[in-house]
Protein backbone atom coordinates (compact mmCIF):
# COMPACT_ATOMS: atom_id res chain seq x y z
CA UNK A 1 0.00 0.00 0.00
CA UNK A 2 1.13 3.95 0.00
CA UNK A 3 3.61 5.17 2.70
CA UNK A 4 5.04 1.81 3.75
CA UNK A 5 6.30 1.90 7.15
CA UNK A 6 9.94 1.56 7.44
CA UNK A 7 11.79 -1.82 7.53
CA UNK A 8 12.89 -2.44 10.80
CA UNK A 9 16.75 -2.61 9.94
CA UNK A 10 16.63 1.07 8.97
CA UNK A 11 14.32 2.28 12.33
CA UNK A 12 17.90 1.35 13.87
CA UNK A 13 19.73 4.97 14.20
CA UNK A 14 20.56 7.13 11.38
CA UNK A 15 24.15 6.41 10.43
CA UNK A 16 24.92 10.07 9.26
CA UNK A 17 23.53 13.50 9.71
CA UNK A 18 20.01 13.92 8.17
CA UNK A 19 18.78 15.96 6.49
CA UNK A 20 21.28 18.57 4.74
CA UNK A 21 20.41 22.17 5.23
CA UNK A 22 19.65 23.84 1.79
CA UNK A 23 22.10 22.52 -1.15
CA UNK A 24 23.31 20.27 0.94
CA UNK A 25 23.53 16.57 -1.34
CA UNK A 26 22.43 14.62 1.90
CA UNK A 27 24.28 11.84 3.95
CA UNK A 28 25.03 9.08 2.33
CA UNK A 29 22.62 6.10 3.95
CA UNK A 30 23.88 3.40 5.70
CA UNK A 31 27.20 1.77 5.72
CA UNK A 32 27.53 -0.71 2.66
CA UNK A 33 25.60 -3.70 2.44
CA UNK A 34 25.80 -6.62 0.31
CA UNK A 35 26.21 -5.18 -3.40
CA UNK A 36 27.76 -2.39 -1.93
CA UNK A 37 26.79 1.45 -2.51
CA UNK A 38 24.72 3.29 -0.28
CA UNK A 39 21.04 4.90 -0.55
CA UNK A 40 21.08 8.34 -1.50
CA UNK A 41 18.42 10.91 -2.50
CA UNK A 42 18.00 11.34 -6.21
CA UNK A 43 20.25 13.91 -8.04
CA UNK A 44 17.43 13.76 -10.35
CA UNK A 45 13.60 13.19 -10.73
CA UNK A 46 11.09 12.59 -13.52
CA UNK A 47 8.85 15.20 -11.53
CA UNK A 48 5.32 15.17 -14.94
CA UNK A 49 3.37 14.78 -16.69
CA UNK A 50 1.14 11.93 -16.00
CA UNK A 51 0.47 10.32 -18.99
CA UNK A 52 3.57 12.36 -20.36
CA UNK A 53 5.83 9.18 -21.02
CA UNK A 54 7.42 9.19 -17.60
CA UNK A 55 7.58 5.36 -17.72
CA UNK A 56 9.06 5.01 -20.99
CA UNK A 57 11.67 7.67 -19.99
CA UNK A 58 12.61 6.06 -16.64
CA UNK A 59 12.58 2.46 -18.32
CA UNK A 60 14.90 4.35 -21.19
CA UNK A 61 17.37 5.23 -18.39
CA UNK A 62 17.67 2.25 -17.02
CA UNK A 63 19.22 1.13 -19.54
CA UNK A 64 22.18 3.07 -18.29
CA UNK A 65 25.06 1.89 -16.36
CA UNK A 66 24.95 5.46 -14.82
CA UNK A 67 21.78 4.99 -13.26
CA UNK A 68 20.13 3.30 -10.66
CA UNK A 69 16.16 3.63 -10.29
CA UNK A 70 13.01 3.39 -7.93
CA UNK A 71 11.17 1.09 -9.80
CA UNK A 72 7.70 2.39 -8.60
CA UNK A 73 6.32 5.64 -7.93
CA UNK A 74 7.44 6.80 -3.99
CA UNK A 75 4.81 9.24 -3.85
CA UNK A 76 6.86 11.15 -1.28
CA UNK A 77 6.39 14.87 -2.09
CA UNK A 78 2.44 14.74 -2.32
CA UNK A 79 1.00 11.82 -0.11
CA UNK A 80 4.10 10.36 1.51
CA UNK A 81 5.73 13.57 2.87
CA UNK A 82 5.11 12.96 6.29
CA UNK A 83 6.83 9.76 6.72
CA UNK A 84 10.14 11.88 6.73
CA UNK A 85 13.22 11.90 3.91
CA UNK A 86 14.64 9.01 5.86
CA UNK A 87 11.75 7.03 5.03
CA UNK A 88 11.92 8.49 1.56
CA UNK A 89 15.59 7.83 1.39
CA UNK A 90 15.58 4.18 2.25
CA UNK A 91 13.66 3.38 -0.85
CA UNK A 92 16.26 4.64 -3.29
CA UNK A 93 18.35 1.69 -5.16
CA UNK A 94 21.74 1.61 -3.31
CA UNK A 95 24.62 3.11 -5.90
CA UNK A 96 27.86 3.49 -6.37
CA UNK A 97 30.46 6.41 -6.53
CA UNK A 98 29.07 8.51 -9.94
CA UNK A 99 26.08 6.68 -10.48
CA UNK A 100 22.79 8.74 -10.62
CA UNK A 101 19.69 7.88 -7.92
CA UNK A 102 16.09 8.37 -9.41
CA UNK A 103 12.70 8.49 -9.20
CA UNK A 104 9.91 9.38 -10.92
CA UNK A 105 6.23 10.29 -9.55
CA UNK A 106 4.17 12.11 -12.37
CA UNK A 107 1.61 13.65 -9.84
CA UNK A 108 4.52 16.34 -8.00
CA UNK A 109 4.01 18.54 -11.24
CA UNK A 110 0.76 19.86 -10.12
CA UNK A 111 1.19 19.41 -6.35
CA UNK A 112 1.65 22.68 -4.90
CA UNK A 113 4.05 21.70 -1.88
CA UNK A 114 6.29 19.47 -4.65
CA UNK A 115 8.97 22.44 -5.30
CA UNK A 116 9.12 23.68 -1.82
CA UNK A 117 9.56 19.92 -0.41
CA UNK A 118 12.27 19.16 -3.17
CA UNK A 119 14.11 22.37 -2.59
CA UNK A 120 14.39 21.63 0.71
CA UNK A 121 15.84 18.05 -0.01
CA UNK A 122 18.21 19.49 -2.12
CA UNK A 123 18.15 22.56 -4.04
CA UNK A 124 20.54 20.98 -7.10
CA UNK A 125 18.08 18.79 -7.65
CA UNK A 126 17.45 18.48 -11.44
CA UNK A 127 13.96 18.19 -12.70
CA UNK A 128 12.38 16.35 -15.91
CA UNK A 129 9.27 17.28 -16.78
CA UNK A 130 7.73 14.67 -20.02
CA UNK A 131 4.98 16.79 -21.44
CA UNK A 132 3.09 15.84 -24.40
CA UNK A 133 -0.13 17.93 -26.48
CA UNK A 134 -2.47 18.93 -23.30
CA UNK A 135 -5.34 17.57 -25.66
CA UNK A 136 -4.02 14.05 -26.37
CA UNK A 137 -2.81 13.69 -22.42
CA UNK A 138 -6.20 14.60 -21.56
CA UNK A 139 -7.76 11.79 -23.62
CA UNK A 140 -5.38 9.63 -22.33
CA UNK A 141 -5.69 9.98 -18.34
CA UNK A 142 -9.32 9.57 -19.83
CA UNK A 143 -8.82 6.32 -20.79
CA UNK A 144 -6.92 5.32 -18.17
CA UNK A 145 -9.56 5.97 -15.36
CA UNK A 146 -12.27 4.80 -18.07
CA UNK A 147 -10.38 1.67 -17.92
CA UNK A 148 -10.79 1.29 -14.17
CA UNK A 149 -14.25 2.27 -14.13
CA UNK A 150 -16.27 1.83 -17.29
CA UNK A 151 -19.59 3.21 -15.99
CA UNK A 152 -17.91 6.58 -15.87
CA UNK A 153 -19.53 9.71 -18.10
CA UNK A 154 -18.14 10.43 -21.37
CA UNK A 155 -15.26 12.55 -22.00
CA UNK A 156 -17.09 15.72 -23.37
CA UNK A 157 -19.75 15.33 -20.09
CA UNK A 158 -16.69 15.77 -17.81
CA UNK A 159 -14.87 18.10 -20.27
CA UNK A 160 -17.46 21.10 -20.38
CA UNK A 161 -18.92 23.28 -17.53
CA UNK A 162 -21.62 23.97 -20.10
CA UNK A 163 -21.96 22.15 -23.55
CA UNK A 164 -24.22 24.77 -25.37
CA UNK A 165 -21.43 28.08 -24.53
CA UNK A 166 -18.42 25.89 -24.62
CA UNK A 167 -16.90 26.52 -21.38
CA UNK A 168 -14.23 24.41 -19.93
CA UNK A 169 -14.23 22.75 -16.88
CA UNK A 170 -10.83 23.60 -15.86
CA UNK A 171 -11.12 21.95 -12.27
CA UNK A 172 -11.72 18.22 -13.87
CA UNK A 173 -7.94 17.00 -13.26
CA UNK A 174 -7.84 15.77 -16.95
CA UNK A 175 -8.07 19.14 -18.07
CA UNK A 176 -6.40 21.12 -15.54
CA UNK A 177 -3.11 18.94 -15.50
CA UNK A 178 -2.31 20.18 -19.09
CA UNK A 179 -2.52 23.58 -18.24
CA UNK A 180 1.44 23.18 -18.22
CA UNK A 181 2.68 27.08 -17.60
CA UNK A 182 0.30 27.48 -14.53
CA UNK A 183 1.58 24.58 -12.69
CA UNK A 184 5.62 25.72 -14.17
CA UNK A 185 5.14 29.04 -12.66
CA UNK A 186 4.96 27.63 -9.10
CA UNK A 187 8.00 25.36 -9.65
CA UNK A 188 9.54 28.73 -10.67
CA UNK A 189 9.18 30.27 -7.45
CA UNK A 190 11.99 27.76 -6.15
CA UNK A 191 13.82 26.66 -8.95
CA UNK A 192 15.53 28.33 -12.10
CA UNK A 193 14.53 27.31 -15.57
CA UNK A 194 18.45 25.78 -15.84
CA UNK A 195 17.19 23.02 -13.20
CA UNK A 196 14.85 21.97 -15.71
CA UNK A 197 15.07 19.69 -18.98
CA UNK A 198 11.66 19.44 -20.95
CA UNK A 199 11.36 16.33 -22.50
CA UNK A 200 8.65 16.14 -25.40
CA UNK A 201 6.29 13.22 -25.02
CA UNK A 202 6.21 13.09 -28.80
CA UNK A 203 9.23 12.82 -29.65
CA UNK A 204 9.95 10.48 -26.96
CA UNK A 205 7.93 8.03 -29.22
CA UNK A 206 9.00 9.19 -32.68
CA UNK A 207 12.61 9.41 -32.14
CA UNK A 208 13.86 8.09 -28.51
CA UNK A 209 17.29 8.27 -29.67
CA UNK A 210 17.48 11.54 -30.08
CA UNK A 211 15.34 12.44 -27.08
CA UNK A 212 17.47 10.21 -24.83
CA UNK A 213 20.82 12.20 -25.88
CA UNK A 214 19.32 15.35 -24.61
CA UNK A 215 17.92 13.51 -20.99
CA UNK A 216 22.01 12.36 -21.23
CA UNK A 217 23.61 15.60 -21.76
CA UNK A 218 21.13 17.29 -19.07
CA UNK A 219 22.21 14.53 -16.74
CA UNK A 220 25.82 15.00 -17.10
CA UNK A 221 25.89 11.12 -18.87
CA UNK A 222 27.93 10.04 -21.66
CA UNK A 223 25.40 9.00 -24.34
CA UNK A 224 25.65 5.51 -23.65
CA UNK A 225 21.79 4.73 -24.44
CA UNK A 226 21.48 5.11 -28.40
CA UNK A 227 19.69 4.25 -31.92
CA UNK A 228 21.01 0.80 -30.93
CA UNK A 229 19.26 0.07 -27.49
CA UNK A 230 15.54 0.67 -29.27
CA UNK A 231 13.62 -0.94 -31.90
CA UNK A 232 10.17 0.26 -33.36
CA UNK A 233 7.54 -2.96 -32.29
CA UNK A 234 4.94 -2.90 -35.30
CA UNK A 235 2.40 -4.81 -33.03
CA UNK A 236 2.81 -2.60 -29.84
CA UNK A 237 3.14 1.15 -32.15
CA UNK A 238 5.94 2.26 -30.06
CA UNK A 239 9.42 1.92 -29.60
CA UNK A 240 10.81 -0.79 -27.27
CA UNK A 241 14.12 -1.64 -25.57
CA UNK A 242 16.22 -4.03 -27.00
CA UNK A 243 17.69 -6.45 -24.45
CA UNK A 244 21.23 -7.61 -23.85
CA UNK A 245 22.32 -10.98 -25.88
CA UNK A 246 19.86 -13.61 -25.54
CA UNK A 247 17.63 -11.82 -23.54
CA UNK A 248 13.81 -11.13 -24.75
CA UNK A 249 13.48 -7.44 -25.49
CA UNK A 250 11.43 -4.76 -23.03
CA UNK A 251 8.53 -2.83 -24.35
CA UNK A 252 6.38 -1.39 -21.78
CA UNK A 253 3.30 -3.29 -20.36
CA UNK A 254 -0.56 -3.10 -21.71
CA UNK A 255 -1.72 0.06 -19.36
CA UNK A 256 1.01 1.92 -21.69
CA UNK A 257 -0.36 2.72 -25.22
CA UNK A 258 -3.89 1.96 -24.77
CA UNK A 259 -6.12 2.54 -27.94
CA UNK A 260 -8.18 6.03 -26.80
CA UNK A 261 -11.92 6.31 -27.82
CA UNK A 262 -13.07 8.49 -30.52
CA UNK A 263 -13.73 11.57 -29.18
CA UNK A 264 -16.19 14.14 -31.19
CA UNK A 265 -13.71 16.51 -33.35
CA UNK A 266 -15.76 19.57 -32.12
CA UNK A 267 -14.84 18.30 -28.54
CA UNK A 268 -11.01 18.14 -29.13
CA UNK A 269 -11.37 21.54 -31.38
CA UNK A 270 -12.74 23.31 -28.49
CA UNK A 271 -10.31 21.87 -25.95
CA UNK A 272 -7.50 22.94 -28.47
CA UNK A 273 -8.59 26.63 -28.91
CA UNK A 274 -8.89 26.06 -24.66
CA UNK A 275 -5.09 25.14 -24.54
CA UNK A 276 -3.92 27.33 -27.17
CA UNK A 277 -3.19 30.68 -24.99
CA UNK A 278 -1.27 27.88 -22.68
CA UNK A 279 1.28 26.18 -24.68
CA UNK A 280 2.21 29.37 -26.21
CA UNK A 281 2.96 30.43 -22.74
CA UNK A 282 4.80 27.60 -21.80
CA UNK A 283 6.90 27.50 -24.83
CA UNK A 284 7.68 31.37 -23.98
CA UNK A 285 8.59 30.21 -20.50
CA UNK A 286 10.64 27.38 -21.82
CA UNK A 287 11.74 28.70 -24.90
CA UNK A 288 10.68 25.75 -26.97
CA UNK A 289 8.39 24.90 -29.11
CA UNK A 290 6.46 21.75 -28.80
CA UNK A 291 4.37 21.96 -32.04
CA UNK A 292 1.05 20.70 -30.41
CA UNK A 293 -0.75 23.77 -32.57
N1 LIG B 1 7.87 3.38 -25.70
C1 LIG B 1 6.63 3.55 -25.23
N2 LIG B 1 5.83 2.47 -25.00
C2 LIG B 1 4.58 2.66 -24.53
N3 LIG B 1 4.04 3.86 -24.25
C3 LIG B 1 4.79 4.94 -24.46
C4 LIG B 1 6.10 4.83 -24.96
N4 LIG B 1 6.60 6.08 -25.08
C5 LIG B 1 5.65 6.92 -24.69
N5 LIG B 1 4.56 6.25 -24.32
C6 LIG B 1 3.33 6.88 -23.85
O1 LIG B 1 3.35 6.89 -22.45
C7 LIG B 1 2.00 7.12 -22.06
C8 LIG B 1 1.85 6.84 -20.57
O2 LIG B 1 2.53 7.85 -19.91
P1 LIG B 1 3.09 7.67 -18.44
O3 LIG B 1 3.98 6.50 -18.36
O4 LIG B 1 3.69 8.98 -18.06
O5 LIG B 1 1.74 7.40 -17.63
S1 LIG B 1 1.53 7.45 -16.06
O6 LIG B 1 1.26 8.85 -15.70
O7 LIG B 1 2.70 6.91 -15.40
O8 LIG B 1 0.33 6.61 -15.84
C9 LIG B 1 1.19 6.26 -22.98
O9 LIG B 1 -0.07 6.87 -23.14
P2 LIG B 1 -1.31 6.11 -23.85
O10 LIG B 1 -0.88 5.87 -25.27
O11 LIG B 1 -2.45 7.05 -23.78
O12 LIG B 1 -1.55 4.84 -23.11
C10 LIG B 1 2.02 6.23 -24.26
O13 LIG B 1 1.48 6.97 -25.30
Amino acid sequence: GPCEPLPPALLLPAPGALPAGPGGAGGAGGAGGAGGGSRRFPQAIIVGVKKGGTRALLEFLRAHPGVRAVGAEPHFFDRCYEKGLRWYRSLMPRTLEGQITMEKTPSYFVTKEAPRRIYNMSRDTKLIVVVRNPVTRAISDYTQTLSKNPSIPSFQALAFKNASTGLIDTSWSAVRIGIYAKHLDNWLQYFPLSKFLFVSGERLVSDPAGEMGRVQDFLGLQRVVTDKHFYFNETKGFPCLKKPEGSKPRCLGKSKGRPHPRIDPQVVQRLREFYRPFNMKFYQMTGQDFGWD
